[in-house]
């Protein structure tokens, strides 16, 4: 079990080069079993769910070949099964979809349910709705997706929740569905445009993603491509709330300002400048920084993926803020770990009061989930003393070598691979 060992209470100074997006790589991924011919992704980020999808393409058939760390050629000419199980694809929420890429290619598709998260309850009745609406029979057997079809054909679906999940799905069934799918009260995140966009460029006809219709004309067959993956709007954000916890002052490079702005709307109001370049922003912390409100919603709202990650940085602030969080149900986890260093934060429903506090003191924490670890690592670097964050496989699962970009911007941030480490490193700091 690894641990991050932090010494905090300097500034965050410097540049840090953002990766691909781990959440439009898991759905062009999936995508990518959708054609015979070859398909070389780039900018893929080194992340564990993005490895635990390329073994699960690997496990039905296809061929995974590494070019670099962040470059893979897949060929699923020879796909064996339409059934993916695995231990690990079972705890990824984007194993679903595998549903919308294998029923869309081979009308035929059987795959567990995500099930319930660290972060909340994640229902797919959306998805299936889109699916059954394209003609397909869809079943739930022994704790997976069964969906069958013989033809699929297009059809007009509306989305009783603003789903980023049920959107991709749904796109990908219906881009090789008999005529034009009409999809409305679509998600608009930056991950569904760079997934329609792939699609486009192995054949596909969509148009309007990044809107709340997008139309989708069926074709018969989709060929071989080479894509580059958006950088990660979730990474670049979290570096960014570094950087204002920590009253520091760093460019965040290689990113789509674009995709930044609420977050860079928000840290613009409690004081921090934010500035904007062609494919970079740097953020100068201060050190009066004060409160403000947010509410996560699906984009261009506020996202979820960055609210624990400015809740940190709010409860660093001058007064008090609001943050609700509307999406998930069990996404203020972090919340008692982040009392033990010193916050004064109360979580009432889906609402969490925040007190800002001056400053906060190191302890040992565990991170509860993906973001939540991330947050904790921030409020460590911003904390006096030493901070022990536990399980940080949850970070791993979506931010690519984190420690030694933090380390490239002056942060004390250390891996330790195991428990007795953690003893020694406690036994000589006393
Ligand atoms: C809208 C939104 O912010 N989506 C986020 C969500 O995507 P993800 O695709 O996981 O979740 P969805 O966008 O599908 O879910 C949005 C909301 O709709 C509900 N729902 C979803 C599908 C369904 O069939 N039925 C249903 O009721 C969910 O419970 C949730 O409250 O988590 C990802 C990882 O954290 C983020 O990158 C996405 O930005
Ligand atoms: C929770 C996240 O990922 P996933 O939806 O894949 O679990 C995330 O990216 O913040």
């Amino acid at each position: 079990m690894e641990h991050y060992i932090i010494k905090g209470g300097n500034p965050l100074v410097g540049d840090v080069t953002i990766g691909g997006a781990k959440n439009a790589a898991l759905g062009i991924l999936a995508a990518s079993i959708m054609t015979d011919e070859d398909v070389l992704i780039d900018n893929l980020p080194d992340v564990r769910d993005i490895n635990v999808m390329l073994e699960a393409i690997q496990e039905i058939g296809a061929s995974v070949r590494r070019i670099d760390r962040h470059t893979v050629k897949i060929n699923a000419g020879n796909i064996r099964e339409v059934s993916v199980d695995d231990e690990y694809i079972r705890r990824i929420r984007a194993s679903y979809y595998f549903i919308g890429a294998l029923l869309g290619k081979y009308k035929s598709a059987q795959v567990p349910l995500p099930g319930g998260c660290n972060i909340g309850s994640r229902p797919i009745d959306q998805h299936i709705k889109g699916f059954r609406a394209l003609g397909a029979d869809v079943q739930i057997e022994g704790g997976a997706v069964i969906a069958h079809a013989i033809d699929l054909v297009a059809s007009h679906i509306y989305l009783d929740v603003v789903s980023v999940g049920a959107t991709i799905n749904i796109m990908m069934a219906a881009a090789m569905a008999e005529g034009q799918t009409i999809l409305e009260n679509a998600a608009k995140e930056p991950h569904i445009v760079d997934v329609a966009n792939f699609l486009n460029s192995m054949g596909a006809n969509i148009k309007g993603a990044g809107t709340d219709t997008i139309r989708i004309r069926g074709v018969e067959r989709l060929h071989g491509t080479e894509y580059s993956i958006i950088p990660d709007q979730i990474e670049a954000g979290t570096f960014m709330c570094a950087a204002a916890a920590t009253r520091g002052d760093v460019m965040v490079k290689n990113v789509i300002p674009k995709h930044l702005e609420a977050i860079s709307a928000k840290l613009t109001e409690i004081g921090c400048e934010v500035i904007e370049f062609d494919d970079a922003v740097r953020v100068v912390g201060k050190p009066s920084q004060r409160h403000t409100d947010i509410k996560t919603l699906p984009y261009p709202g506020f996202p979820t993926d960055m609210q624990p990650q400015m809740a940190v940085t709010l409860a660093l602030a001058k007064g008090t803020s609001m943050v609700t969080e509307s999406i998930f149900e069990n996404r203020f986890k972090y919340v008692d770990e982040l009392a033990r260093m010193g916050s004064s934060i109360k979580v009432e429903g889906n609402v969490a009061v925040i007190n800002g506090v001056e400053g906060f003191t190191g302890a040992q924490v565990n991170a509860p989930d993906l973001r939540a670890g991330a947050a904790l690592v921030i409020a460590g670097l911003a904390a006096e003393g030493y901070t022990i964050v536990d399980e940080i496989g949850y970070i791993q699962r979506g931010y690519e070598c984190f420690e030694e970009k933090l380390q490239g911007l002056g942060a004390m941030i250390e891996l330790v691979d195991s428990e007795r480490e953690v003893q020694k490193f406690k036994l000589r700091v006393g």
